[in-house]
C-alpha cells in the first residue's frame, strides 16, 4: 500500500551543493550518487537537456537492486546556457578559460531542475536565472581558474564562492544557481507529501 506522507528522500546525487541546500530547508534525507551519461544529445534545447538528465538520475536510482523504494528519490540537474550552447562541468584548463571568456561581460542563463520519483510517479520543476558577469580581465580568468573552484561546477564557476566577486546581478534563484532551486523543491516536496520545515505536522 502507498504511504499517505514520508519522512525522507534519497538524494540521487553527489553534489555537496545540493545536500547543504537540501538541509537548508530541513529535509531528511540519505545519499546515493547516480553515475549516468549527461552528453547533450543533438538538437536538444536546455530546458529539456535538463528534465531529461534529471529524470535519468532519479530512475537510475530508483531500478538500482540497493535501492528499498521505500521513499521518493530526488535528483537535480544544473546547466549553464550562453546562447543556447549548454555549457557542462570544464574538463580542461583550456576548457575552463574558454567558458569564462564566453561568461565576461554579458548575461547567461542557468536552468536548474529537480525531480521526485516515487514508483511510477514523476514530478518535475525547473528554474531559470539570468546571472550577469562584469567584464573578466585576463588576470581575473587565470587566478579564478587557479583556485580550482570552478573544476566542478557547470560553467566553472560557483556563484557561493569566490565567483560572487564576478557577479553584479542576478534574476532569479540564487538557490537554483548554486545547484538546486529550493522554491521548486519546496512545491514539489509538498506535492509528494514529504514532511519537512513547511509542513511537518505541528506536535
Ligand atoms: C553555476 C553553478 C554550478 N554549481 C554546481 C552545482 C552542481 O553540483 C554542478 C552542476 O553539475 P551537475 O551535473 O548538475 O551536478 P553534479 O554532477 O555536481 O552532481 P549530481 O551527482 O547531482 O549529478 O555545478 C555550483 O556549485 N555553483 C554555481 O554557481
Amino acid at each position: 500500500m502507498t504511504p499517505l506522507s514520508f519522512n525522507k528522500v534519497c538524494l540521487a546525487s553527489q553534489s555537496p551543493r545540493r545536500r547543504q541546500l537540501l538541509e537548508q530547508i530541513g529535509v531528511e534525507f540519505d545519499v546515493q550518487p547516480a553515475d549516468i551519461d549527461e552528453s547533450v544529445h543533438n538538437g536538444e534545447l536546455p530546458q529539456q537537456y535538463v528534465e531529461r538528465v534529471t529524470k535519468a538520475k532519479a530512475s537510475a536510482i530508483w531500478s538500482s537492486p540497493n535501492y528499498g523504494r521505500n521513499y521518493p528519490v530526488m535528483a537535480s540537474d544544473t546547466a549553464v546556457v550562453v546562447d543556447q550552447k549548454i555549457l557542462g562541468k570544464p574538463q580542461t584548463r583550456a576548457d575552463g578559460l574558454d567558458m569564462l571568456a564566453l561568461l565576461s561581460g554579458r548575461s547567461h542563463q542557468v536552468v536548474s531542475g529537480v525531480g521526485l520519483l516515487y514508483q511510477d510517479r514523476f514530478g518535475y520543476r525547473s528554474s531559470v536565472t539570468d546571472v550577469h558577469f562584469r567584464t573578466l580581465t585576463e588576470a581575473d580568468m587565470h587566478n579564478y581558474w587557479s583556485t580550482g573552484e570552478g573544476l566542478d561546477k557547470a560553467g566553472c564557476y560557483g556563484i557561493q564562492g569566490l565567483a560572487a566577486s564576478f557577479i553584479d546581478n542576478i534574476t532569479g534563484s540564487f538557490s537554483g544557481v548554486m545547484g538546486l532551486p529550493l522554491y521548486e523543491t519546496s512545491e514539489l516536496l509538498t506535492e509528494f507529501s514529504v514532511h519537512f520545515w513547511l509542513n511537518r505536522p505541528t506536535a
